[in-house]
C-alpha cells in the first residue's frame, strides 16, 4: 500500500531523535522547520550536531539508547548505524503510541521523511515511497527554482480576502479565477 500523504501538527509533541551523526543531523534540520521541542540522545555526537544543538538550546544526552527511552515521546527518528537497534525502538514504539521513523529500513517506519519545498505557508511534500530519495531530492531542487519567491506574499493576500468576504459562491468563484491567474502568469512573477 502507498503512504498516506497528512501535514502532522507537532505543536505539544515532544520528538526524540536517537543519534548524533550526519543522518541524525539531515533529520534534526529539517524537523527544525516545524519544532523545537527535540530531545537527542546519542553516545557520539558530531561537531556540526552539537552546533545545531547549541544554536538551538536543545536537550541532549551523550550516552546509549536505553529501553523506555521513547516513554514521553510522541514522535522518535532512529538515525543509528544499527539495523537491530532501529527494529528494537520500532517494537518498543508500539507499546507507547509513539510514531517511529528508522532511517534504514521501511520495515521499521510509521512514517517516512518527505522531500520537501517550503516557502512560509506554502509546503509542497515530495515522496517516492522509498524507492529513490536522491529522486525525491532532486525533483524538490526543479520544483524549488520554478516556484517564485512571490508565492509567499500572494498567499498572504489570499488568506487576508478569504477571511475578510463572506463565505459562499462569490467568494469560491473569485478566490478560484486569482490563483488560477497566478499560476497561468508563473513565468512573469518574480522568481
Ligand atoms: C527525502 C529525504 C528527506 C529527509 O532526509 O529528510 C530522505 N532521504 C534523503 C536523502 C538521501 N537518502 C539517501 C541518499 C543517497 C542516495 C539514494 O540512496 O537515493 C540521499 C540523497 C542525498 O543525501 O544526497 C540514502 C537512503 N535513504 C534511505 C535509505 C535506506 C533504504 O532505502 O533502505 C538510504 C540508503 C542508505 C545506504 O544504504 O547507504 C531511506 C529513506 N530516506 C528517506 C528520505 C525516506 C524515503 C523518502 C522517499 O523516497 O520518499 C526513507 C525511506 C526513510 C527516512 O529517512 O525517513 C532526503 C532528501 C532531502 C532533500 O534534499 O530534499
Ligand atoms: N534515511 C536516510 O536518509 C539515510 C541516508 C543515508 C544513510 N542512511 C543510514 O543511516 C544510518 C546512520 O548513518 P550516519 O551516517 O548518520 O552514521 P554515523 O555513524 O555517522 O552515526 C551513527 C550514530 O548512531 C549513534 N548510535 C549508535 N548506536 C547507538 C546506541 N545504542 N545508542 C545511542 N546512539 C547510538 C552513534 O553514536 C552515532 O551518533 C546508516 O545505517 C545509513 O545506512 C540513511
Amino acid at each position: 500500500m502507498a503512504y498516506f500523504p497528512a501535514f502532522l501538527k507537532l505543536d505539544g509533541k515532544k520528538i526524540l531523535i536517537v543519534g548524533g551523526g550526519n543522518v541524525a543531523y539531515e533529520k534534526l534540520e529539517h524537523l527544525l522547520d516545524f519544532t523545537k521541542d527535540i530531545h537527542i540522545i546519542a553516545n557520539e555526537f558530531s561537531e556540526e550536531m552539537l552546533q545545531r544543538i547549541e544554536e538551538e538550546n536543545l536537550v541532549y544526552e551523550k550516552r546509549k539508547y536505553k529501553k523506555g527511552d521513547i516513554r514521553e515521546f510522541a514522535v522518535a527518528v532512529v538515525a543509528v548505524d544499527s539495523i537491530a537497534l532501529q527494529a528494537e525502538i520500532f517494537e518498543e514504539s508500539k507499546q507507547y503510541n509513539c510514531l517511529c521513523n528508522a532511517v534504514d529500513s521501511v520495515e521499521y517506519c510509521d512514517f517516512i521523511f518527505p522531500s520537501y519545498v517550503k516557502k512560509e505557508d506554502l509546503i509542497i511534500a515530495i515522496s517516492t515511497s522509498g524507492a529513490s530519495p536522491a529522486m525525491a531530492k532532486h525533483l524538490r531542487k526543479y520544483l524549488q527554482k520554478m516556484i517564485p519567491n512571490g508565492i509567499s506574499e500572494f498567499l498572504q493576500e489570499m488568506k487576508k480576502l478569504r477571511k475578510s468576504l463572506p463565505k459562499g459562491k462569490e467568494r469560491m468563484k473569485m478566490l478560484d479565477e486569482k490563483a488560477k491567474k497566478y499560476i497561468e502568469n508563473w513565468s512573469h512573477n518574480e522568481r
